[in-house]
């Protein structure tokens, strides 16, 4: 069974056509890449497949069940959307220990390990209104992947982010893989999109070609 399918999905607003007749097919454990100009339709996908803007025409499929707006989103899904929310009044730690506080199986150990995979320290007693942008980026990141989630998507992961700190996330990110995580990754930097991606789609003016 696929891990996802969209058949013939197309979102419109209004007279504006985002996104026109795609059809996808992921499979469990593969990173998926997505390019295409600004405003081409790659965060809008995102939203339809994580179930966050009703399509128009067409249906997505997870693990075989149909997405409904009156159903819980059938697998848990990590997302990195433009502009993550955090608390700015709270530590980094803090803001990812009330995300976890909604999962029953995530620990303090587990955010612990997180925030040293990420690249930031477990007991920086900095509020995030003090972050870089960098540090903010990979707070997000964290935040995405916190849990462990079957499903992730992350939309320009590498935007801020040093040297050693792409080679960390791609570490990372290949690791979620092996343990058999399902990821789709929007980037412009098409070098990093070739080192992670299994397969890269296209996306032109909401029409997807592979
Ligand atoms: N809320 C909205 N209402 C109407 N149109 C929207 C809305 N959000 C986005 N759009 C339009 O949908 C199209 C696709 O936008 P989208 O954000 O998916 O592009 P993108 O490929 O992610 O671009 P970028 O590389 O800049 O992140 C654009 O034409 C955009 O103007």
């Amino acid at each position: 069974m696929k891990f996802i399918e969209a058949r013939t999905i197309t979102k419109r607003f209004r007279k504006n056509t985002v996104l026109q007749h795609i059809s996808l097919s992921l499979e469990k454990g593969k990173i998926y890449g997505f390019q295409g100009i600004n405003g081409s339709g790659k965060t809008m996908l995102f939203r339809a497949l994580l179930g966050l803007i009703q399509v128009n025409e067409g249906a997505i499929y997870i693990k075989g069940e149909r997405l409904q707006r009156s159903k819980p989103f059938p697998v848990r899904a990590g997302v990195l959307l433009e502009n993550p929310g955090f608390i700015k009044e709270f530590t980094g730690r803090k803001n990812l220990q009330l995300l976890a506080s909604l999962q029953k199986d995530t620990s303090n150990a587990d955010i612990t390990s997180l925030l040293q995979e990420v690249g930031l320290q477990p007991d920086d007693p900095r509020k995030v209104k003090k972050y870089s942008l960098g540090m903010k980026q990979k707070l997000g990141i964290a935040q995405a992947l916190l849990g462990s989630p079957e499903f992730i998507v992350l939309d320009e992961p590498t935007n801020a982010l040093d040297e050693n700190s792409l080679t960390a996330l791609e570490n990372l990110l290949h690791a979620y893989k092996r343990a058999g995580a399902t990821l789709c990754i929007a980037s412009h930097d098409k070098a990093f999109l070739q080192r992670m991606s299994d397969q890269i789609f296209t996306i032109h003016e909401g029409t997807l070609t592979s």
